[in-house]
């Protein structure tokens, strides 16, 4: 009697969990992101900016915004990492991308890593949310430029958002 219950409850709470892959090329500010996260939604205190070391695994992150469980994945953006981004995609429910909006020389390189994202059929329909990153910097372009930037064609068909924002200041 007890095992079915706990299979319900179980089942009734797996439901309410959603899994949040955050992508993005490496120095993005992935990472930094994720313990912002942390530090704003849970009373776990993330990591200061100066403690972050670029990522070679996967650092999770759970947090619980009115009622409904988020687990974040922050996965390593160094090209050689980026093959290992698609064994999460399956279980993704949604994508942050996450852009350097202060560094234009590496636009290009962003653009491509989010179309093959944008391409890959484990995450059609999933909502995407695209942040142009470290707005704290005078040099950083807006998210409507960045947006224009990248002129993705086949975001139309989805869900998606631009915004702005400083992982530094949350
Ligand atoms: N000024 C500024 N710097 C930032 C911001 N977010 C991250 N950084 C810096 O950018 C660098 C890279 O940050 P990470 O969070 O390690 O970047 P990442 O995307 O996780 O990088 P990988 O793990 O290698 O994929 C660090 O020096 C951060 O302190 C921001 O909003 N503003
Ligand atoms: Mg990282």
């Amino acid at each position: 009697m007890f095992s079915l219950f706990y299979g319900l409850w179980k089942y009734m709470f797996s439901k309410t969990e959603f899994h949040v892959l955050i992508l993005g090329i490496d120095k993005a500010g992935k990472t930094t992101l994720l313990e912002k996260l942390k530090s704003v939604y849970s009373n776990l205190e993330g990591l200061s900016p100066d403690r972050i070391v670029p990522t070679v695994g996967l650092n999770i992150g759970r947090i619980e915004v009115s009622g409904t469980k988020l687990v974040f994945w922050d996965l390593g953006g160094q090209p050689g990492l980026r093959s290992i981004w698609e064994k999460y995609y399956e279980e993704a429910h949604a994508v942050i991308f996450v852009i350097d909006a202060a560094c234009p020389s590496r636009f290009e390189d962003s653009k491509s890593a989010l179309e093959k994202v944008l391409r890959h059929e484990d995450l059609q329909g999933a909502p995407l949310l695209i942040l142009a990153n470290k707005q704290d910097l005078a040099e950083s372009v807006s998210s409507e430029e960045l947006a224009r930037y990248l002129d993705l064609k086949k975001l139309d068909e989805r869900v998606y958002m631009f915004e702005a924002v400083s992982s530094y200041d949350g």
